[in-house]
């Protein structure tokens, strides 16, 4: 038996709040799709957002999950990560099922993005969560009559205690590119540790990503495990801008940089290509391993 999930807000925009029967719980914005808040059942909340985001119409938030699309930053003519953060998207369906929360929203081409990118699309964020994961999914068909090309993510900041606890594995032996020396290289150590010396400020691609992400977070009790999967999308973004970034943006506090770390599922190195009709499907799932939920 399936329950529909009614809008709320958040923050003063149109929101649901998906929470599965066994108390996973997340928090959808229709503006942007922007996933701000998910909590495993029985753990605690697994995303950074920034205390001083915006949350308006129009502009970007600084958090949760935002969906970059048609254009991954700054690769293209469009507005930085594409025009999708920024819009309002539809609600399709929202609904409590016997074990999960889920709801989908859709985006489709209008007057104003046609001005800007002239193609016809229908795009899809999926929200599911269950037990301790959280699955987005994103779908793009090409409803319009010739091809396009876009290069897209989703732009996870998953939330640490402490930057210097943290570490990130499942990259060795993967090419990136250093999006701030623009130099292309090959991750020798499995362990990526952010903000150790030379890694201040990390804004990597990774290409052609195939096995699961760990971010492991030692704190007091048990260290903390969060696994991260990809299908669909080839290369992942790891990012957090140092303290010196970090200060440069309005809409973070000047610690913030210490409480998150970006893991993005993407598609950049190789643009997805639709032929009219074609559709192309990318899933990032999170899921905490650890620490074990009682009860
Ligand atoms: O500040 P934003 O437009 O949200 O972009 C935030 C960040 O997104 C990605 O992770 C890019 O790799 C970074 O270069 C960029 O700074």
């Amino acid at each position: 038996m399936a329950t529909p999930i009614a809008l709320t807000r958040y923050q003063g925009l149109e929101a649901l709040e998906l929470l599965a029967p066994d108390g996973a719980r997340a928090i959808l914005l229709l503006h942007g799709a922007h996933l701000v808040s998910w909590t495993p059942a029985g753990g605690e909340e697994q995303l950074y957002l920034s205390p001083q985001s915006a949350f308006a119409t129009g502009q970007a938030i600084r958090g949760g999950v935002p969906v970059c699309f048609p254009q991954f930053a700054a690769r293209g003519p469009l507005k930085k990560h594409g025009f999708a953060r920024t819009k309002p998207w539809q609600l399709v369906s929202a609904e409590v099922g016997d074990d999960d929360a889920l709801a989908v929203l859709r985006l489709t081409d209008d007057a104003a993005s046609r001005m800007v990118w002239p193609h016809g699309f229908e795009a899809e964020l999926s929200v599911r969560v269950a037990g301790q994961t959280l699955e987005l999914e994103l779908a793009c068909e090409n409803t319009g009559e010739s091809a396009f090309e876009f290069t897209t993510a989703l732009h996870s900041y998953l939330r640490v205690g402490a930057m210097g606890d943290a570490s990130l594995s499942g990259l060795a032996g993967l090419h990136y590119l250093d999006s701030v020396s623009g130099q292309t290289q090959r991750q020798r150590s499995d362990l990526l540790l952010p903000g150790s010396p030379g890694l201040e400020d990390l804004d990597r691609i990774y290409y052609q990503v195939a096995s699961p992400l760990l971010l492991t977070e030692q704190g007091e009790g048990e260290p903390r495990r969060l696994e991260i999967r990809q299908q669909g999308f080839a290369d992942a973004v790891v990012w957090n801008p140092g303290a010196a970034k970090c200060a440069e943006l309005a809409d973070m506090p000047a610690g913030g940089y210490e409480h998150m770390l970006c893991v993005e599922a993407a598609a950049i190195e190789h643009p997805i290509s639709l032929a009219p009709g074609e559709s192309w499907v990318g899933l990032q799932s999170l899921t905490l391993l650890a620490p074990a939920i009682s009860g």
